[in-house]
Parts: structure tokens; C-alpha cells; sequence
């Protein structure tokens, strides 16, 4: 990774609220190096500039921190490449990460980042979202994805994992609170509220975000 990514990323990551370290950039450098290599031959990312990588994939899966807490343990589905999972646990190793994607060899490109970086609260699975209640019921207090699908299916696929007072993070692009008020409806018949909706712009190139978080309706 250029050094020019390199500052772009700590610029970034500083502009929402996450203060970089030496060795944290050494592994983003290392990450983003091992996800262009293998992405010659597996399709993990369209997304292939290294300043792109910086602020699309690393910034934009940073941005997750601004509402998971210190500690508990986090589940990614749908994580393909790693994001946002991977990225966040290389700033917060008080989380137990669990990523998940239906795609094997996106699974093995993970487990192979995380030996290479040392993520010890880090384990990737192979499996289909909606295989996971058995090992993992009531189990997580962050559940969180990026890209993945609508709303409602990832509720409905989050929901049997989520721990009693758990928390489901929805990141969306331009257009997420317009989605928010209008499944608004099918998350009440789930028992689920919309608790906060964060809108911001990706640092530097100003693109909307949106983050959706929900959790179990209280006071019923
Ligand atoms: C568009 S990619 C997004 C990847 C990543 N979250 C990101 O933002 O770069 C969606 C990913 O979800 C995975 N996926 C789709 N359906 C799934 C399911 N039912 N269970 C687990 N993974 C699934 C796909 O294999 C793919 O890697």
C-alpha cells in the first residue's frame, strides 16, 4: 500500500473518530496487499486502486465503530472480502469478530488475513447465514452487514442469532433512510425498532452513508 493510501486512510479514519496507530496501518497496508493479490484470482472486490481500498473498504468499515460498544461479540454476514469485519477488528481486539460468507474461498482469503495479521478475536466461517441459529442462537450482541441484502431478510436472518439486548447494523449508502421508513412496518411485526439512523459523508469523497441500527422493541 502506497504511502499516499497510507495517509488517506489515517486521514479518513481520523475524520470519523478513529485514531490510527503505526501498527494498525501496518496491518491495513498488509491486508490491502493481500486483497489485491488474490483478487488476480478470485473475485473478492471490484474496488481495486489502493487509494479506493483505503477509503471504500477500510474508512467506510471503520465507520462501524461510531456505534458498537468496547466489548461482546460481533457477527458480519454476507462479509465477502472481509469488510466491514476485518477492518474493525484490527482496531478492536476487545470484540470477538465472527465473519461469515456462503462463498468458501472468500472464507479462506479471510482466515489467511487474519493468521497473516495476527487476529487472535478473529474467526472466519463457511457457512449460509441461515445455517447459524443451531451453533450460535441468542448468541451475538452486534450483527452487523454491508452490502448484503434489504432490511428484512437481514433482520430476519440476524434475528434468531441476537442476543436478548442485542443490536443489528444495517450500513447503507444514499437512499438508507428512505429504505428505513419504508420497511418500518415489517421490522414492527418482527418485534424490532429502529433505535438510531447515523447519516454522514464518507470522508474525502463526501459519498453518503448511512447507518441503520435496531434492536428488540422494549417496554412491551
Ligand atoms: C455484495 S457482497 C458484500 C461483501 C462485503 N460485505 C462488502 O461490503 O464488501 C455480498 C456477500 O454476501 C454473501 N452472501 C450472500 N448470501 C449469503 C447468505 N445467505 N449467507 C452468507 N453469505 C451470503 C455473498 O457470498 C457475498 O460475498
Amino acid at each position: 500500500m502506497n504511502q499516499d493510501a497510507k495517509d488517506l486512510l489515517l486521514r479518513g479514519a481520523a475524520q470519523i473518530g478513529v485514531e490510527l496507530t503505526a501498527d494498525q496501518i501496518g496491518k491495513f497496508a498488509l491486508y490491502a496487499d493481500e486483497l489485491k493479490k488474490w483478487n488476480r484470482k478470485i473475485n473478492l472486490t471490484a474496488i481495486t486502486t489502493e487509494r479506493e481500498i483505503a477509503l471504500k473498504h477500510f474508512v467506510d468499515s471503520l465507520s462501524i465503530s461510531r456505534v458498537i460498544g468496547n466489548e461482546g461479540r460481533l457477527l458480519d454476514l454476507g462479509s465477502g472480502g472481509g469488510f466491514p469485519v476485518i477492518p474493525f477488528a484490527i482496531v478492536n481486539s476487545r470484540i470477538d469478530a465472527v465473519s461469515v460468507d456462503a462463498v468458501e474461498k472468500k472464507i479462506i482469503f479471510q482466515r489467511h488475513v487474519g493468521r497473516t495479521l495476527g487476529l487472535r478475536h478473529f474467526e472466519a466461517i463457511h457457512a449460509r447465514g441461515e445455517e447459524l441459529a443451531a451453533r450460535y442462537a441468542f448468541h451475538f450482541d452486534w450483527i452487523v452487514s454491508r452490502a448484503f441484502s434489504d432490511i428484512p431478510a437481514f433482520v430476519r436472518m440476524a434475528l434468531p442469532l441476537l442476543a436478548p439486548n442485542g443490536t443489528i447494523v444495517a450500513m447503507k449508502g444514499q437512499g438508507g433512510r428512505e429504505e428505513a421508513g419504508t420497511v418500518r412496518p415489517a421490522l414492527e411485526i418482527l418485534g424490532l425498532e429502529i433505535r438510531q439512523m447515523l447519516e454522514f459523508p464518507l470522508p474525502i469523497s463526501g459519498d453518503r452513508r448511512c447507518l441503520i441500527v435496531m434492536g428488540r422493541k422494549t417496554g412491551e
